[in-house]
């Protein structure tokens, strides 16, 4: 297994050509947040624009519109069951990320199923939280895309059928090639199953055990995939890393990291980030 490191960010998060605009850096649609998820994709929907990309659109039950844009005026919002609206949203994304607070239920699945008959092969598919829990359960066809999935070990278990205990590289490979799909197993230590290589984040806290990391790692991914889309997988690598750097970096004066401080700073440590890389370590949250 190869230990990532912070080159990858420095590989990928490049100075902005002066010359763009928002469309250069790529459109994100979110799909979850039911009733009583919202805040969920709310928390995935604040990392995408964190992140930087150009256009952020969530999909989400209406009744999380007025949380949305109290908490996130930059993102615009589609109710989650007008199939048409979604379908066309689907369709524009440059990477689409389903399944942060998205639910198991009947509208859930028809929700989910809706998003993976509109993507496309060229787009990045994130596939996080109940999407692969409905998506193992129901036994639903991965859809044609570059699919990257962000599962816990429960939720790997269940997309797998490997148990917690038995989640060796190796079983883990296998299974990644039969998706052929970029896996992010979530845990301590998070590690990253490429169409080449195994990567293992050798950092992260569990100040980070706090409902919702997952979802801004999900929303981390879909902003550096749209954003750095020519970065391909190395985009994942970055977000993966930069989410548990900053988390690193709160957690030497707090106890637990809420999720919501990791996106509030990425602007901060992006920045850093792009600058040389002697500099990078000097407390980027001052
Ligand atoms: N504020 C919110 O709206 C939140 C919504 N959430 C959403 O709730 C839905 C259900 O997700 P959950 O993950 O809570 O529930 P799940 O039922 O999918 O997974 C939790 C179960 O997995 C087990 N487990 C084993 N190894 C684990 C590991 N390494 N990490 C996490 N769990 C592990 C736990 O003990 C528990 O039994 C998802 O759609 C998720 O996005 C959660 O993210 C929590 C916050
Ligand atoms: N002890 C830990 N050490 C490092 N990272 C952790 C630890 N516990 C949780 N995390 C990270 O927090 C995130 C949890 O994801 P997930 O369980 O999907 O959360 P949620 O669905 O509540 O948002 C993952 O990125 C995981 O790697
Ligand atoms: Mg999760």
């Amino acid at each position: 297994m190869k230990k990532l490191t912070d080159q990858i960010l420095h590989e990928v998060i490049q100075p902005r050509p002066d010359n763009s605009f928002k469309g250069t850096f790529g459109k994100v649609t979110l799909v979850g947040g039911n009733r009583n998820f919202g805040g969920a994709i709310i928390m995935a929907s604040t990392a995408a624009v964190c992140s930087g990309a150009g256009l952020v659109t969530t999909c989400t039950d209406q009744s999380n519109s007025g949380a949305l844009h109290a908490q996130l005026p930059e993102a615009m919002f589609a109710d989650f069951t007008d199939d048409q609206q979604v379908a066309s949203l689907v369709s524009a994304a440059t990477t689409v990320v389903v399944g942060p607070g998205l639910g198991d239920d009947e509208t859930s699945l028809h929700i989910l199923k809706n998003v993976f008959a509109n993507v496309s092969p060229a787009q990045n598919l994130v596939i996080d939280g109940s999407a692969i829990t409905l998506m193992a359960r129901e036994k639903l066809s991965q859809p044609k895309a570059n699919v990257i999935y962000t599962p816990h070990e429960m939720e790997w278990q269940r997309l797998s059928g490997i148990k917690i205990g038995d989640q060796t590289e190796e079983k883990n490979r296998a299974v990644r090639d039969r998706l052929d799909a970029t896996v992010v197993l979530k845990k301590h230590h998070t590690e990253i199953y490429t169409a080449t290589t195994t990567y293992q984040l050798p950092i992260g806290t569990p100040a980070q055990a706090v409902g919702g990391m997952g979802d801004t790692l999900a929303g981390m991914v879909g902003g550096f995939t749209a954003e750095f889309k020519d970065q391909g997988t190395k985009a994942v690598l970055a977000a993966v890393y930069a989410h548990s750097a900053i988390a690193d970096k709160i957690a030497e004066s707090q106890y637990i990291v809420l999720p919501h401080q990791i996106s509030r700073a990425l602007p901060s440590f992006m920045k850093k980030m792009e600058a040389a890389p002697q500099e990078h370590h000097i407390g980027f949250l001052n």
